[in-house]
């Protein structure tokens, strides 16, 4: 049968350079990952280690043998396939309301349980009983184990990403409209089906919001351990912050499980090997590094910088927590502000009022603010410990620009006319 249908066509033009991108950007994430570790941690002599000191040590160990099989580690695999099984075992039996997504194109709706944050409060609480049980060197596995963990992640990551795309050729499936051009390696990548589902599990949204999300909270506390051991029992002010930001923003995430669904990931892009690797590896080994620096790095900031810092936060996640809600409410069916919008003809209303008057990513803008936040605790020691604000300003702003294009199409005249009421498209009168 032809994997080109009416419902399903043929996608007609690429993103990420096409096969050439998807292809560096799937070799290049995980080799990435690792590189984060290798140049910034504990042995390698600074974070970034001097070039002269890097190029012959690394050359030397990725030359040996010993190296790779360093990467496999027993104990790491063992407990980070037990750990996605306790997500799974957690979503079956922890009660929640089933909530529905967006209509698809099929007409149909996607299907959700709602139970990631008590999945967290649960994964939370035993974690800490096994601390308080055993005290805080017992809890910094992570830490020691470090490239164990992300060769058992990306397994993981590759064994979905193949899983899901070769399931997408069975019958009756919906595919992304943007994962079916028929190249393997670009859909592999990409997502070819929209919606994958395991009895009524959906995969998609339970990798983004609980195997890598809240393990990126557990890998938080067990730098704090780590820190911890190595200073006689004590947590630095640095290290304190960065475990309440990221802390605040991953239960947020859990939380406001059902905002999720108006995402662009949940509405429009496919399952496959960028959102498995982004969910299962670099959320949780990425996100984490300002605080593994600080095991090594500790520093103590003081009152005032420290409220600096805070009001960073705040106020980033004021503007993020405010406009997601709003556009969340609106997406579905309320509107409690009274915000003023616009009918277009295809029948969707677009906000004009509100943060989503204020440019067309509002919540781009405060995710952004925190993740500057997230980083000055390290101080400027390391251009390596701000990796996660530039990156996340590129991918931001690749976002806003697919966005566009997919509401340019979606909306046609109508995305014109919002565009001239809303002009700035991330930061007011800079973007
Ligand atoms: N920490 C991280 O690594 C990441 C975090 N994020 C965060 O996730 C959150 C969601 O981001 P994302 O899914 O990218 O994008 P948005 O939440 O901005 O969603 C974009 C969609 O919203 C709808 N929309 C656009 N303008 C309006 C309007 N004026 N009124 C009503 N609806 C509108 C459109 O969908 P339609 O009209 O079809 O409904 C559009 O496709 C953000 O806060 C972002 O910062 C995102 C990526 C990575
Ligand atoms: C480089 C690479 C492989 C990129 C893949 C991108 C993913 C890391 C991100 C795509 C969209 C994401 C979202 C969140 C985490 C990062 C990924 C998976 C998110 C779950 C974080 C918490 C927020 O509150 C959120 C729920 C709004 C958000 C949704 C999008």
């Amino acid at each position: 049968m032809s994997p080109h249908t009416p419902l399903n066509p043929k996608t007609s033009s690429y993103e990420f350079f096409g096969p050439p991108g998807a292809f560096a950007i799937t070799i290049g994430v995980p080799v990435l990952a690792y590189v984060l570790y290798f140049t910034c941690n504990e042995s390698s002599g600074g974070c970034p280690p001097p070039i002269q000191s890097l190029y012959p040590s690394l050359a030397q160990a990725v030359s040996d043998p010993a190296f790779w099989w360093k990467l496999w580690d027993p104990k790491a695999f063992s407990i980070y396939y037990s750990w996605y099984a306790f997500c799974l075992v957690a979503w079956a039996v922890l009660p929640g309301d089933w909530v529905q997504g967006t209509q698809l194109r099929n007409g149909k709706y996607q299907q959700y349980k709602i139970n990631a944050f008590s999945t967290c409060l649960m994964a939370l609480g035993l974690s800490t009983g096994y601390v308080l049980r055993f005290g805080v060197e017992s809890f910094t596995f992570f830490y020691d184990h470090w490239v164990g963990f992300v060769s058992a992640a990306l397994s993981m990551s590759f064994f979905q990403g193949i899983l899901w795309y070769a399931l997408s050729f069975q019958e009756g499936k919906l595919l992304a409209l943007g994962g079916n051009s028929g190249n393997w390696i670009y859909d592999f990548y990409i997502g070819r089906e929209l919606n994958p589902t395991v009895g009524s599990l959906d995969i998609k949204s339970f990798n983004e919001l609980r195997p890598g999300m809240i393990l990126w909270l557990l890998i938080d506390m067990s730098m704090a351990c780590a820190q911890a051991t190595r200073l006689g029992g004590r947590i630095t002010d640095s290290m304190i912050l960065v475990i309440l930001f990221q802390g605040l923003y991953i239960m947020d995430g859990l939380y406001n499980e059902p905002a999720v669904f108006t995402t662009i990931d949940i509405i429009s892009d496919g399952f496959g090997f960028m959102l498995a690797v982004g969910d299962l590896l670099w959320v949780p080994f990425v996100y984490s590094l300002q605080a593994r620096y600080l095991v090594f790095q500790s520093r103590d900031l003081g009152y005032a910088w420290s409220a600096v810092i805070l009001a960073v936060n705040l106020l980033g996640y004021y503007i993020f927590r405010t406009s997601n809600n709003e556009k969340n409410e609106f997406r579905n069916g309320r509107n409690p502000k009274n915000l003023e919008y616009m009918t277009t003809e295809q029948g969707s209303k677009l906000l004009t009022s509100g943060w989503w008057g204020v440019s067309r990513h509002p919540n781009y803008m405060g995710d952004l603010l925190m993740g500057l936040a997230w980083s000055l605790p390290t101080g400027f020691d390391t251009p390596l410990t701000y990796f996660y604000v530039i990156y996340f300003a590129v991918l931001l702003i690749h976002r806003q620009r697919r966005d566009d294009e997919r509401c340019q199409n979606k909306y046609g005249k109508d995305w014109d006319r919002y565009q001239k009421l809303v002009p700035y498209r991330i930061i007011p009168y800079v973007y």
